[in-house]
């Protein structure tokens, strides 16, 4: 499934209407209906003894949301009020005249135009069981203020059943953050596909339940650079084991990390990929460190190494490398290590503090490299010398931009992680708050480390390894609870998450 920018679904709207021969306003009128109709699908609402109230901003969202007043008052629903917030001067053409429908049908409508009106417009709030909101869409663009901000305070203080239309008035289209205030939604009706606001930074927190409503939207020249990942798309990426297999079938992969007091992020990474089907998986830590380690799972080897021979001696037969996980950052060994790594044909995945000597050497990286960087916000704003606000605004950018320099892919996490392969993303939204505890990340290397030594295509080795991530992220929460699920439990999550992955 493509997710759009604002831009996009704009044109493609236009687009659409110049191809069928059909005005907006018949559009308005198709997405009104759809939305309706989703409506009743979702929620059981009696027309005598339900209270709904539906409030109505002046563009084309709050237009979606008179056409849907007016479904609602010819199939006779008695408790049906509308609040249309704002200037009228200010109404689209097409809300004008849905507005006029609705004034000729005798609706009761209500005019929230200064503040003066909001002792009222919180009674008549108050009395309802059911909200439907349309007061921005994907034309908010600047910071809710005003009437518009009591409007959509009073929503958030009610304990109705919230429906927003679109995406959750407040919430910015192009990237998901609030523009002071949203509305939380229990359910929000996303016209023709997610667009990026419906899916990054706070969207998750304001939209309750996603449906999407198919209003014909043609896309026959459109062609779509941006996915959301879905179980489907990778199902079939990984295959069923054959019998006829030995343990460097899977791969022997490395995880080259740990440093005093982080030895545990490299055993987390090197099990994580033994229990996501690795032949073998094994640890390289300095010499140094050596005496710090407890082994605690016995299956993962342990290879020290002091000089540069003896790490070139520890990387024959590996598949793939981890490079970061609990490196720190006071050795320059780690330098001369990526250095190498970057001149040989091995797939690597490069995480955490790996991220910090990697971006002294991206003069080095070469077209050919097979290179997956797992940066979250913070270590993505230190790629590119700016702040964790500055991506958050615009991740999307951030990533693409990143992964089409360099040629590598940029797997960007975050509460919904981005996977960037040159111009295109895929957007995988599964996960859940519980995973954001130490080690998580760990976790996510050794995932993707093990794929990638399973000869995964390095974009599949993301796509799957996202997923596999989230799922037993998922069920960890499920079991442990959100507060007290740790890495480990994610770890413990991974066989079942396979095994129905792998059918
Ligand atoms: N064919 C069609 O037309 C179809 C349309 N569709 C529907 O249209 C929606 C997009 O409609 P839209 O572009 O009219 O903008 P919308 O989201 O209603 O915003 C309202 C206006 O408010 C203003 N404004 C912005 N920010 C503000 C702020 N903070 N505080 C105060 N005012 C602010 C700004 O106007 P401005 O003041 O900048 O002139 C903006 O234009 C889309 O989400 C979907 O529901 C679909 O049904 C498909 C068919
Ligand atoms: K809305």
């Amino acid at each position: 499934m493509e997710v759009l920018t604002t831009k996009e679904m704009k044109e493609l709207d236009r687009y659409t209407c110049k191809k069928k021969g059909i005005s907006s306003l018949e559009l308005m009128e198709i997405a009104g209906e759809k939305i309706y109709k989703c409506i009743l699908k979702e929620k059981e609402i009696d027309p005598v003894t339900d209270k709904i109230v539906i409030i109505s901003g002046t563009g084309n969202n709050g237009g979606d949301s008179l056409v849907v007043a007016r479904h609602f008052l010819e199939e006779n629903y008695k408790n049906l009020e509308i609040i249309l917030v704002g200037n009228l001067d200010h109404l689209t053409e097409e809300t004008k005249i849905n507005l006029k429908k609705l004034k000729e049908r005798n609706a009761r409508i209500y005019y929230f135009k200064n503040y003066d009106f909001y002792k009222d417009y919180e009674k008549l709030i108050k009395k309802a069981n059911i909200i439907i909101e349309g007061i921005f869409g994907i034309g908010l663009n600047r910071d809710v203020e005003g009437i518009y901000y009591q409007a959509i305070d009073g929503i958030n203080r009610s304990e109705a059943y919230t429906i927003s239309i679109d995406i959750p008035s407040g919430i910015r289209g192009d990237n998901g953050l609030i523009a002071g205030i949203a509305v939380k939604a229990d359910l929000s009706i996303i016209i023709h596909t997610y667009k990026v606001g419906n899916l990054l930074n706070d969207a998750k927190d304001s939209h309750g339940k996603c449906k999407i409503v198919d209003i014909g939207i043609l896309e026959d020249v459109f062609i779509p650079k941006q996915f959301l990942l879905q179980e489907k798309d990778i199902k079939n990426l990984l295959k069923k084991r054959r019998h006829n297999t030995h343990k460097y079938d899977y791969g022997s992969v490395l995880t080259i990390g740990g440093s005093i007091g982080m030895m545990g992020a490299p055993f987390m990474s090197a099990y994580a990929a033994l229990r996501s089907g690795s032949g073998l998986s094994s640890i390289a830590v300095y010499e140094k460190y050596l005496d710090l380690i407890y082994p605690i799972y016995p299956e993962i080897m342990i290879r020290p190494y002091r000089k540069k021979e003896e790490f070139l001696e520890i990387l024959q037969k590996k598949e793939a490398i981890a490079f970061g996980p609990g490196l720190g950052r006071k050795s320059d060994f780690p330098f001369y290590i990526l250095e190498h790594l970057l001149k040989v044909d091995l797939p690597i995945v490069i995480d955490a503090d790996g991220l910090y000597y990697f971006k002294e050497l991206l003069n080095k990286v070469k077209k050919e490299n097979k290179i997956v960087i797992t940066p979250h916000y913070g270590e993505m704003a230190m790629l590119l010398d700016t702040t964790s606000e500055n991506i958050k605004r615009d991740p999307v950018s951030a990533a693409k931009e990143f992964s089409e320099k360099y040629s590598i892919i940029v797997l960007l996490k975050g509460t919904t992680t981005l996977i960037a392969q040159q111009d295109k993303i895929y957007f995988h939204s599964l996960g859940n708050p519980g995973m954001a505890t130490a080690g998580s990340g760990d976790v996510l290397t050794g995932i993707v480390l093990s794929l990638l030594g399973q000869r995964l295509k390095p974009i599949d080795a993301c796509k799957v390894g996202v997923s596999i991530h989230s799922l037993a992220g998922n069920l960890a929460a499920k079991e442990m609870g959100q507060y007290s699920m740790i890495a480990t439990d994610i770890i413990k999550y991974i066989p079942k998450t396979l095994k129905e992955l792998v059918k």
